[in-house]
């Protein structure tokens, strides 16, 4: 399995940096979770590892290789990726949808082959999309467009997913679902997973690793033990918080340690 790493990577757009002097490698077969206040860094990260944004400084590597370096169908054939509210603006149901993750292993003008479509059927089985694969891509919920996104990285087979808040929109019941479905994929078929998580439980639950976006770089790294720590928290977002664990899987568990402005208000109402 192909490893993704960055070497003194700066990002971010025309004039700014957003993030500076970021090394980071994720092992194949684990996750490594963002997170991070708004407006830290964590997609500006995400585009520039999935090669949608050039770095300013350093490397992004691939197996090896620098991203840029080589061809972008050979990056879309080992790495997939899920951008924040990744739907299609075109008039396609669910199935051909899904079925554009197989592009970059039969190019463009090759017909479909029976793996292929073997692949793409199991990709809307496991998101539970298969009853609603000739519905139309623009007239699906917010989650159900999530799901549909996933299914399209499913069935593009990569070796290195990058997933940017792939949960944002989805209800308990499918979040579990999908990210045992992602740690599947990763503790299972070995593949290298980065993925962005507003919600710290969550991410605590998931992640073998967490790196922490904040303050123009990696502010904090480790396992969720390591980086949900009431003092790194609190001082990265700037809120009191109270550190816990799970009651079955012992994973930190982080929850506001003040009572919000918000809340005393409506109180005294
Ligand atoms: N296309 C762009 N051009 C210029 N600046 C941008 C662009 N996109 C984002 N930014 C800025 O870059 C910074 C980082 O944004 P980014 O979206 O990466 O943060 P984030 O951690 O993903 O935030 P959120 O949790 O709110 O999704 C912000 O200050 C944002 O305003």
């Amino acid at each position: 399995m192909k490893r993704l790493e960055t070497e003194n990577l700066d990002c971010g757009y025309s004039g700014r940096n957003v993030l500076e002097n970021i090394n980071l490698h994720i092992t194949p077969g684990s996750i490594l979770g963002l997170i991070g206040p708004n407006g830290a860094g964590k997609s500006t990260l995400l585009n520039t590892l999935a090669r949608m944004i050039k770095p300013k400084k350093g490397k992004v590597i691939l197996a090896s290789k620098d991203l840029w370096k080589i061809s972008s169908r050979e990056a879309a054939s080992t790495m997939a990726f899920t951008p924040q509210d990744s739907g299609s603006a075109l008039p396609l149901t669910i199935r051909q949808f899904v079925a554009l993750g197989r592009a970059p292993h039969r190019g463009w003008l090759l017909p479909f082959s029976c793996e292929d479509r073997d692949i793409v059927e199991d990709a809307l089985e496991k998101t539970g999309l298969s009853d609603l694969a000739e519905r139309c891509i623009t007239e699906l919920s917010g989650g159900e467009q999530q799901r549909a996104a996933l299914a399209r990285v499913l069935a593009q087979e990569p070796e290195v997913l990058l997933l940017d808040e792939p949960t944002s929109h989805l209800d308990i019941k499918y979040q579990t679902e999908i990210l045992d479905l992602v740690a599947n994929l990763a503790h299972d078929r070995g593949i290298s997973v980065i993925i962005s998580i507003h919600d710290l439980n969550t991410a605590a639950l998931y992640s073998d690793h967490l790196a922490l976006v904040g303050k123009g770089g990696i502010a904090s790294y480790g396992t969720p033990a390591d980086v949900l720590k009431e003092e790194i928290i609190s001082e990265v977002y700037d809120i009191p918080v109270i550190v816990t664990s799970h009651p079955l899987f012992g994973t930190p568990m982080v929850m506001p340690g003040a009572k919000s402005r918000a809340g005393q208000k409506i109180i005294n109402l």
